[in-house]
């Protein structure tokens, strides 16, 4: 049996930190499904107005405090000015536009399925809304059934698809967003519906993603990831737009199989988009020889990589500021953060190491953005540590920890990375769901990249866990090889530094490379266990 759901009541959004007020009670829904229909309902009607009661906080600047470590925040005004574009068609006019294309929602309903219990159904819904107002639109209700599994035909049961109907055309709502992945048949029958534009989970995350992509290499997996979706869907699209067109769809018997002037320019479309897919796929391959070169020289200089993961609005771009006072963006909606940033930054005691950012996780992640932003995940399977990064203000922390570790799964190494829990935003977390992911999570760490909590100690722990360079050297080096003492400095433990008349004297732990260069360049004077070579002097 599941604990009841008045347990769990949830306290904040991913998106504020706004207080809740009490839940209402509510009897006889347990989890089979069994509880009355009327309870149920107003169970539904309940969560809505809780999720609609903070409709809006997504993206306003209310959660969001810039500390020093922020910087300038240049992309965020950009992002802003973008934002909100109010008027604009919402359809698509042409495949070939998908190319950057915004969904532009502007006034949507959400819709969503309560198949297990009512604070699950409401954490997955105020995701929903943070979702669509990330994307720019606002949001003005919300219909939630009561159903096991969806209806094949119309997602909704036929009675609650007519109820939404009625919704969409009281609040005037254009578009209806639904909190899942729709086949393309369920969007058409729904569409037929509520007579307006239904979009699903997917499609709003790729728009996002569309939005917020700035690098050339994260446009085209973006771009990629859009293709893929439409293409099954082509159909589908063209049937909308010539509804949208004042055109006759017909009957539903103008489905699958039916030949029409259409058809023709459809194929030709689909044509294309494969054609525009190889292409992509093509420049993307090319793309990423320059960050294996990269990392291929991180590695071979033996710098030590950080990659700091997470479920998205966890904190990342924050705590990357606050461990290195980056100036990343940082943004209080999710998928802020597209492009990986490396930061180069040191221990408490002088060794560097790189600190890298990376896209969010959520929970289903669209397969298609997984697959197209598969190499920049393999960023965090080839670190030497991940910083894992968790919300604990949020409602449930421990769901969020496991749809990123069921990403990270699908990452070639990286589950063998040592890892190190970051709880972050301490300074909204309620206590009891700190001590309960504590119970799991023994070593994880709690901080607060706002207030500066924690962060000292993470950078020891960070520290700690670093790999350690594994060759002890105790050298005479010469004062003209100050490029081999800087880089001591910056990758190596020293041990002793002393300046003596015939150059510097040098105890140090370095990796195996730089061992061979100072012992090659300076007179060894004496190298202990791991070293191979042992030549005279004194100790
Ligand atoms: N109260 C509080 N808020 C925080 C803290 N750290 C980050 N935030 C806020 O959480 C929101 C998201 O922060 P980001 O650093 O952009 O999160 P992210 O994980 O990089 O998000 P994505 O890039 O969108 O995946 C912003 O509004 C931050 O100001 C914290 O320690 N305490
Ligand atoms: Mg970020």
């Amino acid at each position: 049996m599941t604990p009841t759901p008045d347990e769990r009541e949830p306290e904040q959004s991913p998106a504020d930190g706004a207080a809740q007020p009490p839940e209402t009670r509510r009897s006889g829904d347990g989890t089979d499904g069994s509880g009355p229909g009327r309870d149920a309902d107003a169970t539904a009607r309940d969560v809505v107005a809780r999720v609609l009661a903070r409709a809006g906080t997504a993206v306003d600047a209310g959660g969001t405090r810039h500390t020093a470590a922020d910087g300038q925040q240049l992309d965020l005004q950009e992002r802003s000015a973008l934002r909100r574009v109010a008027g604009l068609s919402t359809e698509l006019e042409d495949v070939t536009e998908v190319e950057y294309r915004q969904l532009r929602l502007e006034r949507v309903v959400l819709v969503g399925l309560w198949s297990r219990d009512a604070a699950d159904a409401e954490i997955s819904l105020r995701e929903l809304a943070a979702l669509a107002e990330t994307a720019g639109s606002q949001v003005l209700d919300g219909v939630l059934q009561r159903r096991q599994t969806p209806d094949p035909g119309t997602y909704l049961g036929q009675g609650k698809a007519a109820q939404l109907a009625a919704v969409v055309q009281e609040t005037g709502a254009d578009t209806v967003v639904v909190d899942g992945e729709l086949a393309p048949s369920q969007r058409r029958a729904l569409e037929d519906i509520v007579k307006v534009k239904v979009v699903d989970r997917t499609a709003l995350i790729l728009d996002i993603f569309a939005q917020h992509a700035k690098s050339k290499e994260g446009k085209a997996q973006v771009e990629l990831a859009q293709l893929e979706y439409l293409l099954p869907r082509l159909r589908g699209w063209g049937d909308s737009m010539s509804r949208q067109a004042g055109g006759q769809v017909g009957s539903a018997g103008a489905g699958m199989g039916s030949r029409g002037p259409g058809e023709t320019k459809i194929e030709l479309d689909r044509r294309r988009i494969r054609g525009r897919m190889a292409k992509l796929r093509r420049e993307i391959a090319a793309m990423a020889p320059a960050r294996e070169t990269k990392r291929a020289s991180r590695k071979r200089h033996a710098v030590p990589s950080v990659a700091i993961v997470g479920y998205t609005n966890a904190g990342k771009s924050s705590l990357l500021n606050a461990l290195t006072g980056a100036g990343v963006l940082v943004e209080n909606a999710l998928f802020a953060t597209l492009d990986p940033t490396i930061r180069r930054t040191r221990t408490p005691d002088g060794r560097t190491y790189t600190l890298a950012d990376t896209v969010g996780f959520v929970r289903n992640l669209p397969h298609q953005l997984v697959e197209a932003f598969r190499s920049t995940l393999e960023e965090a399977g080839d670190a030497d540590l991940l910083l894992h990064v968790v919300d604990a203000g949020h409602p449930d922390p421990d769901g969020q920890i496991a749809a990123v570790r069921a990403v990270l799964a699908d990452v070639p190494g990286a589950m063998d990375v040592p890892e190190i829990v970051v709880l972050n935003k301490a300074d909204r977390a309620d206590p009891d769901t700190v001590d309960t992911v504590r119970r799991r999570e023994k070593d994880a760490v709690l901080v607060s990249a706002h207030t500066g909590l924690g962060i000292e100690h993470l950078l020891e722990r960070v520290a700690a866990a670093l790999p350690r360079p594994g060759r002890t050297v105790d050298v005479l080096l010469p004062y003209d090889r100050g490029d081999l003492l800087s880089r001591v400095h910056a990758t190596g433990e020293i041990e002793r530094e002393e300046h003596t008349a015939d150059g510097t004297s040098l105890r140090a732990r370095v990796d195996d490379h730089l061992a061979a260069e100072l012992v090659a360049a300076g007179s060894a004077v004496h190298n202990d266990d791991r070293t191979d070579a042992v030549v005279g002097g004194h100790s």
